[in-house]
């Protein structure tokens, strides 16, 4: 998978080269390609917004700046196009498992008060185009929502994780959240690991951790309870 994403701050961006994401480029299993925005300004003080039509507070970024930057950073291809917004449609597992299926992606990183709509209009004649949130609040500018989706998107592709079964047993996987896990000691502070994980019987084992999902969710995320498709629930899990 080739990743792109445009940005006033490639700084921001360098957690993307660390760690796993990291490791995934040193296995040539992604390429990232971080660009300035301000490469394709043309005066001397590289200006990437102005007044926002209608006025308001604020500033919004420049139609021209992002064309030409997406223009040559897109040129010739037509790479799924991705720019987190607060006022986008929600980023999921189930999203980012239709990235992870990208060969290529294209991030726009806004600030400010966004970038001008038609920069969007004018892509989507183009190619794909998702304005994506990753959760219900505001931040200084895309950057970060970028570096939460690449990792939640690279650690789906096949060699990145040690253990690919990691990825199958996430929360959301099955449409449920994770439930706890243990590891040793056996007591920690006078708290046991639940008997169960201890009895080798995986039978009962996976019951329990089914059971200890389906509470979570109905505790934490009944939402996610109503979202599972028809025949998900079984007959024991509908009496929890
Ligand atoms: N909630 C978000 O995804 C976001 C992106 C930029 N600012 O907020």
């Amino acid at each position: 998978m080739r990743i792109d994403v445009v940005t006033i701050f490639p700084e921001y961006l360098e957690p993307l080269r660390a760690a796993l994401l990291g490791k995934a480029v040193d296995k040539g299993l992604i390429s990232v390609d971080v660009h300035d925005l301000r490469d394709w300004t043309h005066d001397v003080h590289k200006a990437v917004d102005d007044s926002p039509y209608g006025g308001g507070p604020g500033m919004v970024m420049k139609p021209q700046v992002w064309g030409e930057a997406l223009d040559a950073v897109c040129a010739g291809e037509t790479p799924r196009l991705v720019v987190p917004t607060p006022a986008g449609r929600p980023f999921t597992q189930r999203l980012a498992h239709e990235y992870a299926a990208e060969p290529r992606l294209v991030f726009a990183c806004g600030r400010y008060e966004g970038i001008d709509q038609r920069v969007v209009d004018d892509a989507s004649r183009r190619m794909r185009v998702d304005e994506v949130s990753i959760g219900d609040y505001v931040l200084v500018g895309g950057e970060v929502a970028v570096l939460v989706m690449v990792e939640a998107v690279v650690r789906l592709l096949p060699g990145v994780l040690g253990n690919p079964a990691s990825a199958a047993q996430d929360s959301f996987s099955d449409g449920l959240l994770e439930g706890p896990s243990y590891t040793r000691p056996e007591v920690w502070r006078d708290l046991a690991v639940p008997e169960v994980l201890r009895s080798g019987n995986h039978r009962l084992i996976d019951r329990w951790r089914r059971d200890q999902a389906l509470r979570r969710t109905l505790e934490r995320r009944p939402d996610l309870l109503d979202a599972l498709p028809e025949g998900a629930l079984d007959k024991h899990d509908r009496k929890l």
